[in-house]
């Protein structure tokens, strides 16, 4: 292009110059484009520095005691604050990127010995002094709180507005919540439909189906600490899945309609073949106050609607199998009778199980793509990079461990640095070195073509899914 721009090419027409220029900027344009929408999605430093910044003044440190109080109105803050600062950053965002920071902090600081993290320890600095500010509030205030109390859902009001809070009255509440070290949650005496719902301190939640999803959900469910685990149920027809969750101390049933019957949140969680045969059988069960989550591949919230009474409230989840160890990545759409509400109550209660995003229905089909289904195309990566090494002499179960190793650390990297995965590509590869020559021979064998078609089919047979389980015309009729 700078060859072109200098018009300095011999035998070049004056029209065929203007051409060149013309697609010169037009290529320039588009990649400015892609570099500004990227940078929607992936925070530069400078942004990230700006945002510890903003809730280290915010207090943020006195926030970090474990308890369930959610703070909204300080990302809230944050989030004007950003903006007059010129970052353009939603709630959601900053409270995800937040998170991010404070997991990659905690695991930095558990393994700084052994953990080269290149990006990190940037923010580490930071990191460090609010863990300080947080330990020293902690230490000067008592502690011993006994546990989480949780709250009755609050009933939507008529005329819920959403008033904009004051940056002063934000930090007056924050303020006196720190003079109250008694306390076990904020109750929220003025409706806000942003913030989410303080739990019943008696939600039951019930999952039928005994399998790896329902295992994970309710591990991470539990591990939340603001529902007991004698408030869990779950249903299936044999036991043989039962040993599991007996052990987390979860009460165990063969009858789906008494687990509905005695739970208020229920999570649909067998095989999608199952589930009409299942919906059909609690159906007389479930009343206005139960919240059906179901989290079977391709079926749809219509389907399910279809097959509850017409006021049930459904929301359709997609997780993933990481979910046994907390690192799930969990996409939830909400049905026509969910309100906002119960998507956060669901979020919350799903904090633990790992990522949590809420999105249109249609997103759920390509989440399932991407990361139900995905999380196997890892595997398959994983097995062949083990082989690669296995064939060059590595012993077999040295290779497999060190293959699962790299998985996780490119995999942490990824989410911690913020980076796109196409900069940390081109940071591992050394002109002319060995990495430039393994991708090469990737793109040779079309990886990132199969990885794409991977996606979309798994997508398309999960809408297919959807279509099978849908009632016919015929049966809507009866
Ligand atoms: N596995 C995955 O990675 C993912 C799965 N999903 C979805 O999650 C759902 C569950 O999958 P998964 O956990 O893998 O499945 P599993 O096969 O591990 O578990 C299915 C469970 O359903 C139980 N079950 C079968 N029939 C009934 C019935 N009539 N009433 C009550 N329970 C019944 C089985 O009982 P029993 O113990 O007696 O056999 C079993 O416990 C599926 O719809 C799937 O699409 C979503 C995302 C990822
Ligand atoms: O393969 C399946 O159908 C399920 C859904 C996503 C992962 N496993």
């Amino acid at each position: 292009m700078c060859i072109i721009r200098s018009r300095s090419i011999r035998n070049i027409r004056t029209d065929q110059y203007y051409t060149l220029i013309a697609i010169y900027r037009n290529l320039k344009k588009t990649y400015q484009l892609k570099m500004s929408a990227m940078k929607k999605y992936f925070w530069d430093s400078e942004e990230t520095e700006y945002m510890l910044k903003v809730l280290r003044e915010l207090d943020i440190a006195k926030h970090l005691d474990g308890r369930k109080v959610r703070n909204l109105k300080l990302f809230k803050v944050a989030e004007k604050r950003m903006k007059q600062a010129g970052y353009h950053r939603s709630i959601d965002q900053i409270r995800h990127r937040w998170k991010v920071l404070k997991t990659s902090y905690y695991s930095w600081n558990n393994n700084q010995q052994t953990v080269k993290l290149t990006r990190f320890p940037q923010y580490a600095t930071t990191m460090q002094s609010i863990m300080d500010e947080s330990e020293t509030w902690n230490r000067s205030h008592d502690t011993n709180r006994g546990p989480v109390r949780i709250r009755n859902r609050p009933k939507p009001t008529v005329h819920e507005e959403d008033t904009e809070d004051s940056e002063e009255e934000v930090v007056t509440a924050a303020q006196s919540l720190h003079d109250n070290s008694t306390v076990d949650v904020i109750i929220k005496t003025d409706p806000d439909p942003e913030t989410p719902p303080e739990m019943d301190s008696n939600l039951r939640i019930g999952f039928i189906g005994a399998g790896n999803m329902a295992y994970g959900i309710a591990k991470g469910v539990l591990q939340s600490g603001d529902v007991p685990p004698t408030n869990v149920k779950v249903s299936a027809p044999s036991t043989r899945n039962f040993g599991r969750f007996q052990e987390l101390g979860v009460a165990v049933t063969h009858s789906n309609a008494e687990l509905v019957s005695s739970c208020d949140m229920v999570f649909v969680a067998v095989k999608p073949h199952l589930v009409a045969t299942v919906l059909s059988e609690i159906t007389d069960h479930v009343t206005r106050k139960h919240i059906i989550v179901s989290v079977a591949a391709g079926v749809t919230l219509a389907t399910l609607q279809g097959l509850l009474p017409f006021d049930a409230v459904v929301l359709r989840l997609m997780p993933n199998l990481p979910c046994l160890v907390q690192q799930g990545a969990l996409l939830f759409s909400r049905g026509t009778r969910a309100r906002q509400e119960d998507g956060d109550l669901l979020r919350s209660l799903l904090q633990h199980c790992g990522l949590v995003e809420e999105g249109p229905e249609a997103w759920i089909d390509i989440h399932t793509g991407l990361s139900g289904s995905g999380v196997a195309f890892v595997y398959l990566f994983a097995e062949a990079l083990a082989e690669g090494a296995v064939k060059m002499g590595m012993p077999s179960a040295l290779a497999h461990s060190i293959a699962a190793q790299t998985v996780l650390g490119a995999g942490q990297l990824l989410r911690d640095s913020g980076k796109h995965p196409a900069q940390l590509r081109s940071e591992v590869c050394t002109p002319g070195g060995t990495t430039i020559f393994g991708l090469h021979a990737m793109e040779q064998g079309g990886v990132r073509a199969a990885t794409m078609t991977a996606v979309e089919t798994a997508t398309e047979r999960a809408r297919e899914l959807g279509r099978k389980s849908a009632p016919t015309a015929t049966e809507n009729r009866k």
